[in-house]
């Protein structure tokens, strides 16, 4: 089944668009990362997924139902980021209970558990956490919901290492037992790309790709060695990104067509072949910027 299926959405915010006819859809009970640079549109895309702000043009359904507003889809959808706001006179134990009484799969028990593990205080009140201890709080409500549709914006902002390691963790281990549909968005797809199953990348509001994870990473190759045999190797291929490391080396990426005997081409000329981390794939794919870091500090 659908969870979500939107066709040519678009949202324009005064003259900026947004998402620019965005088109995809996803099934029911795999945890998809959504990935794109600053800037792309994804917290557009969720929250109107969400149902908290409106499109302005084209077709989106979430549980078959138009999201914006809908009463229906509250219910079995959450969005948690670190703007979560909740009442500042109700302490965060109470706040447990609150969300308890509107979410219908809410489990009490993983909530407490998780609370304990985190050493909250149940006194306190949520406008009075640090930042990563939000974000750990509202991760827990995320996780007890159980909402069929679980939305994570950037969840792990302000998290040190050790919580983030354990956040991922404990979703991966909850999803096992209860599996929902989990939309990740994170700028640290290295850091995710072992819990996801699919990858959607959008650009500048539109879906660039979307496809398995296992597939991404057989989307795309790298070819290091001598300047002329590089260009050799890989003069019929789409070249996703090139560096020349050296005066006489050079470093491309090509993007992965199938083809046989490249490995072999590449072994006999003395060509290095690797993969290519996910997460420098995606910033390669989607890249804005003009040149490199490096021709901001040269002078010419
Ligand atoms: N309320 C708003 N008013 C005007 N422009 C907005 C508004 N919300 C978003 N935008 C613009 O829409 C574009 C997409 O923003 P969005 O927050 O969805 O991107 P994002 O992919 O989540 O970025 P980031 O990774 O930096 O959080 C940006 O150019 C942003 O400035």
């Amino acid at each position: 089944m659908r969870v979500i299926e939107c066709s040519n959405l678009t949202k324009t915010f005064f003259t900026k668009k947004a998402l620019n006819k965005l088109s995809f859809s996803i099934e029911e009970n795999k945890i998809t990362g959504l990935i794109g640079r600053n800037g792309a549109g994804k917290t557009t895309l969720l929250k109107i997924i969400a149902g908290f702000i409106k499109e302005t043009s084209g077709e989106i359904k979430v549980f078959s139902e138009k999201p914006f507003n809908n009463l229906n889809n509250s219910a079995h959808v959450i969005y948690v980021d670190d703007h979560m706001s909740f009442p500042s006179t109700i302490p965060l134990l109470e706040l447990l209970k609150v969300a308890e009484s509107f979410y219908p799969n809410w489990n009490r028990d993983l909530a407490m558990r998780l609370f304990e593990y985190f050493s909250f205080d149940p006194k306190t009140y949520h406008h009075r956490l640090s930042k990563g201890k939000t974000s750990t709080f509202n991760m827990i409500i995320g996780l007890a919901s159980r909402c069929s549709l679980t939305i994570f914006d950037e969840p792990t902002t302000g998290m040190d290492e050790s919580v983030r390691k354990d956040f991922y963790k404990a979703l991966l281990k909850d999803y096992i037992a209860y599996p929902r549909s989990i939309i990740l968005s994170s700028h640290h797809l290295s850091e995710i790309e072992d819990l996801l199953e699919d990858v959607l990348l959008i650009k500048d509001g539109k879906t660039y790709l979307q496809m398995p994870i296992s597939e991404l990473k057989e989307y795309a190759f790298a070819l290091q060695g001598n300047n002329g045999e590089v260009f050799k190797l890989t003069s019929d291929k789409e070249v996703i990104f090139k560096n020349h490391i050296a005066s006489n080396v050079t470093y491309v990426i090509v993007k992965n067509d199938g083809s046989k005997n490249l490995l072999q081409q590449a072994r006999h000329a003395g060509v290095e072949i690797s993969p290519v981390p996910l997460s420098d794939l995606c910033v390669y794919l989607t890249n804005e910027t003009n040149g490199g870091i490096e021709d901001v500090f040269n002078e010419n």
